[in-house]
């Protein structure tokens, strides 16, 4: 019988709703996945309500924590770490620290990093040091870079002028380490309106994945990291980096039409866990070239 593959999952908790490890445990398990999640910080809510409570955890715990796991015995059976939402750059640099001692236990261990920043355009807040810290130190450590098209923009210190060009962005962040880059939304002159498009790019080639665009009163949170957790979970369960970017994008639009049709401006997990396991859409991925 097949191993359930382990992955521990750095980034924030929020008690009522979906961001961070509370967008992505749950389907990672679903998908069949042993999760330990490690919360970087615990919030009552995302901060796109623009007010919640809580606190974000001392960078020193990261560590601690690690060592514990290591401690029992079982640090070695780690098969990747996840990070996201960061509270600290301290708490960035304790990840880094973290995943240079899995790989020495576990040389295929893999490291995916989404670099969450925060943009005005989104309303998402971060701190500035930890965007300095994404940008300058996590890339090069990381084997999967997950950006949306602003944190795209952040790493090449410009905006795109066409499809084209996000690609050589893309591209151009793989010279930095990574072995994928996966841009979870694009945005560039001339996109189709109707559409929601990604990419993935990877020394191998590149794939560009267009799937609709559903129209929501208020844009829902967390549907970066349920991208990003989903991704690295089909990618330890075996499946090719090109399938699952398109298990991916099936299984979060699955989510997405679950929570148009009940009207909610949280993902609605629970009731689409089904069709998370199952999509029945299917969008593929097609190559793309310079
Ligand atoms: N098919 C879709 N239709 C409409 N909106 C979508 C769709 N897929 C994702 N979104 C929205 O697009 C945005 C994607 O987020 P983005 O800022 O690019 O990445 P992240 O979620 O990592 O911040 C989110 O606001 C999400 O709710
Ligand atoms: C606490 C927290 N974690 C994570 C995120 C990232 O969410 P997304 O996947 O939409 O980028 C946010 C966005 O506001 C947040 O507030
Ligand atoms: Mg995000």
């Amino acid at each position: 019988m097949k191993r359930t593959p382990h992955l521990l999952a750095i980034q924030s908790h929020v008690v009522f709703g979906h961001a961070g490890n509370s967008a992505a445990v749950f389907p990672m398990q679903r998908v069949g996945v042993n999760v330990w999640p490690l919360n970087t910080v615990q919030f009552s809510n995302h901060t796109q309500y623009g007010q919640w409570a809580g606190e974000v955890l001392a960078p020193q715990q990261i560590p601690a924590l690690v060592e514990g796991i290591a401690a029992i015995g079982e640090l070695g059976n780690c098969d990747a770490v996840l990070s996201g939402y960061l509270g600290s750059a301290d708490q960035g640099r304790a990840i880094l620290t973290g995943v240079a001692r899995i790989k020495a236990m576990n040389p295929k261990a893999l490291y995916l990093c989404d670099p969450v920043m925060g943009h005005p355009e989104k309303g998402c807040i971060v701190p500035q040091e930890v965007s300095d810290f994404l940008l300058d130190e996590a890339a090069a450590m990381a084997d999967f870079l997950c950006p949306n098209q602003l944190e795209l923009d952040s790493f090449a210190g410009r905006k795109p002028q066409s499809l084209f060009d996000c690609l050589a962005m893309a591209k151009a962040l793989l010279a930095r380490g990574p072995k994928a880059v996966l841009v979870k939304h694009l945005d560039y002159p001339g996109k189709l309106p109707d559409g929601f498009e990604m990419l993935l790019v990877t020394a191998d080639g590149s794939w560009h994945l267009r799937r609709p665009l559903l129209a929501f009163p208020r844009q829902p949170v967390g549907v970066g990291d349920l991208t990003s957790g989903l991704f690295l979970a089909r990618v330890l369960l075996g499946d090719s980096l090109v399938a699952a970017f398109e298990f991916t994008a099936a299984a979060v639009h699955e989510v997405l039409l679950e929570t148009q049709a009940c009207a909610s401006y949280e993902l609605e997990l629970v009731r689409a866990q089904d069709r998370i396991a199952h999509p029945r859409v299917r969008f593929e991925a097609t190559p793309i070239g310079l």
